[in-house]
């Protein structure tokens, strides 16, 4: 029995998250006394799971398939305990099953994903990752418009997406980090040919952090870094946004990838899949992501 547990907690209860964490806890049972999961009394009690937490009205019942406000309520819940739990000492990370943000809008939710909502409970600035499968990518930004990236890409932020790349990489077992770093703009601006802002300024501020990371590149083309990852030239590679990190990601490793926030005092790691509405409750979903999820939580810590 470790001291804490790793709290789960169930996403939205209409969606695939409840089967997938049943289906794991019943071919590991090994994990009993390492997690403890977090969602309404109508799942817990199909999980014979000692050490669990129960969120949400007693009688709430979920319908696979069919999201509900009363469900994103449930969801919510669980991610306060689990966010709140953390801070009170009682779990030491968090594994988040997936939610629906439109439904979690509508119960109230105001962060545009799970990485702001625990950045806010634990008052901290996250970095946004992906690990488990053959590319570890980190994000430089990620739910920000498109024109506005590189109003986000400060020496701050750039510096904090360095830094958690290194953690990551040396946690997943390199000892001199080696990090790739896309460009924002094809062929990483040509020499000023297709934009100035490797020139201009992302790669005078890559020079300075090299001193510290010694195995940080300068502003590569994005569209080829990821196969020069795959060909085992680099560790990590850092995106300068959402789409530039996770289109090669989720090409090569849909049902592996997980999702990771790093920077926060606590880890919090996720399946790198959503809630699946259409096949919930039919026994289909891949648990393999989840499984990860769960295992990297443990690593990561
Ligand atoms: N940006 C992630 C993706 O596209 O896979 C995902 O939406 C993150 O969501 P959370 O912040 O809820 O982890």
């Amino acid at each position: 029995m470790i001291d804490k547990p790793i709290a789960i907690t169930c996403g939205d209860p209409a969606g695939v998250g409840p089967e997938i964490v049943a289906k794991i806890f019943k071919e590991h049972p090994e994990l009993r006394e390492k997690v403890c999961p977090v969602g309404p009394a109508s799942w817990l009690s199909t999980l014979d799971y000692a050490q669990a937490k129960e969120v949400g009205e007693p009688g709430f019942r979920a319908d696979p398939g069919k999201p509900s406000v009363e469900g994103a309520v449930v969801a919510l819940e669980a991610l306060d305990e689990a966010a709140y739990g953390c801070r009170q000492g009682r779990y030491s990370a968090v594994v988040t099953g997936p939610v629906s943000k439109a439904w979690m809008s509508q119960a109230g939710g105001t962060w545009p994903g799970q990485t702001e909502f625990f950045a806010e409970r634990w008052y901290g600035e996250p970095t946004m990752a992906f690990a488990g499968g053959k590319l570890t990518v980190v994000l430089a930004t990620w739910h920000v418009p498109l024109m506005e990236v590189m109003n986000h890409l400060t020496r701050e932020s750039v510096e904090r997406a360095v830094k958690n790349a290194d953690r990551l990489a040396r946690k997943l077992g390199a000892s001199t980090p080696r990090i790739g770093v896309c460009g924002l703009n094809p062929h990483a601006g040509e020499g000023g040919l297709i934009g100035y802002e490797e020139q201009g300024q992302l790669d005078p501020m890559l020079d300075v952090l090299r001193e510290t990371y010694p195995g940080l590149s300068k502003c590569e083309p994005g569209d080829t870094l990821f196969h020069r990852q795959l060909q085992g030239e680099f560790d990590v590679i850092i995106a300068m946004y959402h789409d530039q990190g996770l289109a090669p990601l989720k090409a090569v490793d849909f049902d592996r990838a997980v999702n990771i926030t790093l920077g926060l005092p606590f880890v919090r790691t996720s399946p790198d899949h959503g809630t699946a509405f259409g096949i919930a409750g039919q026994g289909k979903a891949d648990a393999g992501s989840f499984l990860r999820a769960i295992e990297l939580a443990g690593v990561l810590m």
